[in-house]
């Protein structure tokens, strides 16, 4: 087999066009090494002491797992010295992180969920460290919130790294999606999944079923009859899965497809999901639509929302692209 590392992956990218330059490629690695160190420390767990209650909160109101902070602060330590960002923002910080003054300052701005399906760490299944890329304002010093508040169609790159049975990085730059697994004895990321696709039909559905009494009506309708399955509308059976580590769901539906739903639900009115749009829905977003499937807060595109906050919440369905269709002119309806 061919082995194409991924920074020669990334370096063929930047002379392709496909990166938008080299300070980013840069990034890209060391956020993927970070991720190597990560993937160690969850992997090593009781042997290493990283499991287990923080005993801090964060932002969210969560009560932190020790590796949502050690994850955090081995992201912060690796890149707020690289002199390729000008901030970072996590969902584990309340604020942004700006790269201190005996550090150079940088065209991007990185916002990363540490690890991502945190109720899993303990019980040993697949977790996951998730991240965005967006240009910091050009010339500007001391970095605010509203500077991270852009677009999910803005981001220049985005990705995760799967802590699994394998360790995989996904990542796209805007120009599809491609799948690492990481070479234990290297400890290089090898391309083994390029241009992955979303099958254009799903065969399975992931959702928390055990919310659906504060669900609204277009998804009671909508998993209704996917629960129906032959004897409904839908004239055909669904199979269901959950995992409850987004990270994980998404690889399932990039691999084999299928539909990704975290909806708003009565549980809180005031919140309109669960999951956060700027280093969770944007970033899956982007990967999801890059490979051919779409994402929808039930209402509209998830990359095309205007961010009112750094750890704003928001309905999510991705996957199939007919699927999320579905379900959003069921919200019209
Ligand atoms: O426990 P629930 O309600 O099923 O929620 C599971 C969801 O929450 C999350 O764990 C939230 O992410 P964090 O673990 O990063 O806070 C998602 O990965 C997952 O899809
Ligand atoms: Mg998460
Ligand atoms: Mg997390």
């Amino acid at each position: 087999m061919n082995r194409i590392t991924l920074s020669r992956f990334l370096l063929d990218a930047e002379r392709q066009g496909q990166l938008a330059d080299a300070t980013l490629r840069e990034l890209i690695l060391t956020v993927a090494n970070t991720c190597v160190a990560i993937g160690d420390a969850v992997n090593r767990g009781a042997l290493a002491g990283v499991l287990g209650e923080a005993g801090t909160g964060n932002v969210q109101g969560e009560d932190q797992k020790k590796l949502d902070v050690i994850a955090n602060d081995m992201l912060l330590e690796a890149n707020e010295w690289t002199g390729q960002l000008a901030a970072m923002a996590s969902e584990e910080m309340d604020d942004p992180y700006p790269i201190p003054a005996a550090y150079p300052q940088g065209p991007y701005l990185l916002l990363f969920d540490p690890l991502d399906g945190s109720s899993n760490i303990d019980v040993n299944i697949s977790v996951g460290t998730i991240f965005s890329v967006l240009r910091a304002p050009e010339g500007k010093t001391g970095i605010e919130v509203a500077d991270f508040l852009q677009r999910g169609t803005t981001q220049a790159a985005a990705g995760y790294v799967l802590y699994g049975p394998q360790t995989m990085l996904v990542l796209t730059s805007g120009h599809g999606v491609n799948g690492f697994t990481l070479d234990h004895g290297t400890g290089q990321f090898v391309l083994t999944h390029p241009l992955m696709r979303v099958p254009e039909t799903a065969k399975e559905f992931a959702i928390n079923m055990s919310n659906q009494r504060h669900w609204e009506a277009p998804v009671q309708r909508y998993v209704g009859e996917l629960l129906s399955g032959k004897t409904g509308p839908r004239g055909k059976d669904f199979n269901m899965r959950w995992v409850a580590s987004m990270v994980a769901e998404v690889h399932r539906i990039l691999c084999r497809g299928g539909v990704f739903m975290y909806p708003k639900d009565s549980r809180d009115p005031s919140r309109p999901g669960k999951l956060r749009l700027m280093y969770e829905a944007n970033p899956m977003s982007f990967i999801i639509e890059q490979a051919g499937g779409a994402a929808s807060n039930g209402h509209g595109r998830i990359l095309d929302l205007q961010p009112e906050g750094l750890h704003q919440r928001v309905a999510v369905f991705l996957g199939a692209r007919e699927e999320v269709d579905l379900v959003t002119a069921l919200h019209a309806d």
